[in-house]
């Protein structure tokens, strides 16, 4: 029987920046102390912005050994406002002090096909230099995770010769979403997830009360392997 344990770090009120920002520095400076550099998995979406910032500003990481990926974002301009790479922009690099060469990420200015080839030579390159060493994820109100949506197409997201896929919806911003898939998420020592608001909490429980339904919850894939933190505010 699979099981979905994982982690929990419930924040009283409504800010989990400094929990996430802490959980991910600790692990970011470990990593670097252990194997000489950190790689991390950065999902955008509206949740993650602040511990981004506030990780950008870290005086504890030696940045120049600090490597980052996109694990999903819109087929639209960098510059446009649903853009994750905006966002981090905005975030973790407005510092100045994580170097922008170090961020992994889709070029979005190509047509999709391209940019999803481009981008999975991209994630082979990067992991010459090792595996993820975090994750971090964000569950949607639907239960998707990355641009992965429900109902999934499980096989789809968990090839060995396919890391990254084009996915759509209808029902979030951007029609033509770019995505990483199950195994390089798994790649991750650990993954966090990290979530704002008691209405996130109950569609995670609710997630949690359905083990074995991957199509419909497809962040099960990712819990199961047992290395899953979740960091969430209930107000
Ligand atoms: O569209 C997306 O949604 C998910 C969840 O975002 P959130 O705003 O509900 O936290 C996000 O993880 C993903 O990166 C983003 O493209």
């Amino acid at each position: 029987m699979t099981t979905l344990k994982h982690e929990r770090l419930i924040v009283a009120g409504k800010d989990i920046t400094d929990a996430g920002t802490r959980w991910l520095e600790e692990r970011i400076v470990k990593a670097i102390q252990e194997r000489g550099v950190a790689i991390i998995g950065l999902s955008g979406g509206s949740t993650p912005g602040p511990i981004y910032e506030k990780l950008g500003q870290s005086n504890a990481i030696d940045f120049t050994k600090c490597y980052a990926f996109m694990v999903d974002e819109r087929h639209i301009a960098e510059d446009h406002k649903d853009s994750n790479t905006l966002l981090l922009r905005n975030t973790l690099l407005k510092g100045g002090k994580f170097l922008e060469e170090n961020l992994v990420r889709p070029n979005t200015s190509l047509p999709i096909d391209q940019t999803i080839r481009d981008y999975d030579t991209k994630m082979r390159e990067l992991f010459k230099k090792g595996n993820p060493d975090i994750v971090c994820l964000g569950l949607g109100p639907d239960g998707h995770l990355a641009s992965i949506f429900p109902p999934a197409n499980i096989d789809a997201a968990n090839r060995e010769d396919a890391y990254v896929l084009h996915t759509t919806t209808e029902k979030f911003a951007v029609f033509d979403r770019i995505t990483v898939n199950f195994i390089v998420i798994r790649k991750g020592r650990e993954q966090v997830f990290f979530m704002k608001g008691a209405d996130k909490v109950k569609v995670w429980d609710e997630m949690i009360g359905q083990p074995n339904h991957h199509e419909r919850w497809p962040a099960q894939k990712v819990i199961e392997d047992g290395h899953t933190t979740l960091i969430a505010s209930t107000d």
